[in-house]
């Protein structure tokens, strides 16, 4: 793909299209939109779950070997119930900072929509993870996301280093995706997606709004994954049309589809269901997954 800057507007080639992606650029960050390269799909939730579980262990291991800590960042919705299965080896979870890609703007203890109450519950307490950036628990959205990003910024770049541009560069950055392509709470349609300085942005599409990391912090994790396996409540019939269009159509936008900004930067893991639009991406062992 070729960047060309133009008057302060970037135009995209990909395969022989010109896209226009205002200001969504900053280098050296290129917006690769053709189809993405590090997609697995493996036969079973199971194996879903397994493969992130691993990735998780190797990503913190490998940071605390190499800065002292582990720098995560996580999602809401069935990544929770991905991590909930995991039990930490060794004592990476000691020397670990846990932000969140996205939160409403709730109290932290309301259990039916505050991610770090449900976090909490469903495994931070029980492997002892304490060091978590929490909002501070109102409803105003630009306040909190303001305060969310200097949170982060307040913390060390040994912990959090900082890119060459100055955005925060998580060790792993697990990244939910809903089927209307919508990432943390970077929906379709909207500004959001299109914010290229700061590191939190207010998202006040629903009630209760959210906070949402922005789209070149996660596209600026050492390591990002995006899974998607099972069905849920929210998605009976799962995501199989949506990764489909996330990872592979090259005629959809950020703007029409969050998700296919994060293309040229995210390892995409899916179980056989959630994989089925893709026949002609290879398939793979969760054995031969691990041995990558
Ligand atoms: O709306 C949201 O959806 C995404 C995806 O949820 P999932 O259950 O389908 O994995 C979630 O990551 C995000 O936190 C939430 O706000």
């Amino acid at each position: 793909m070729r960047l060309i800057l133009l008057a302060g507007t970037s135009f995209a080639i990909t395969q022989g299209y010109v896209r226009n992606v205002p200001s969504l650029i900053r280098p050296p960050f290129a917006l690769d939109l053709s189809s993405a390269k590090d997609v697995w799909i493996l036969p079973t939730e199971q194996d879903v779950s397994n493969a992130v579980h691993s990735i998780v262990e190797d990503a913190a291991n490998k940071a605390i070997a190499e800065k002292g800590s582990f720098a995560l960042a996580i999602p809401g919705g069935s990544v929770l119930t991905v991590l909930s299965s995991l039990e930490p080896k060794g004592d990476w979870v000691s020397k670990t900072t846990l932000a969140y890609v996205n939160h409403k703007c709730v109290p932290n203890d309301d259990l039916s929509s505050a991610i770090h109450a449900k976090a909490r519950n469903m495994f931070l307490d029980r492997w002892g993870l304490t060091n978590v950036v929490t909002l501070d628990g109102t409803a105003d959205a630009q306040a909190e996301a303001s305060a969310y990003q200097a949170k982060l910024e307040a913390i060390p770049a040994s912990v959090l280093p900082r890119d060459a541009d100055g955005f925060p560069v998580f060790d792993l950055c697990l990244i939910g995706v809903g089927d209307d392509g919508h990432i943390g709470s970077l929906y379709p349609g909207r500004d959001e997606i299109n914010e290229a300085s700061k590191w939190a942005i207010g998202v006040e599409m629903k009630s209760p709004p959210s906070i949402s990391l922005t789209l070149p912090v996660m596209q600026r994790a050492k390591q990002s994954v995006v899974s998607a396996a099972g069905k849920s409540d929210k998605y009976p019939k799962g995501k199989a049309s949506a990764m489909r269009l996330a990872v592979d159509d090259e005629q959809v936008t950020p703007a029409e589809f969050p998700a296919c900004a994060l293309r040229g930067t995210t390892v995409w893991i899916f179980d056989e269901p959630n994989g089925s639009e893709m026949p002609s991406r290879q398939r793979a062992t969760l054995d031969e997954f691990l041995a990558h």
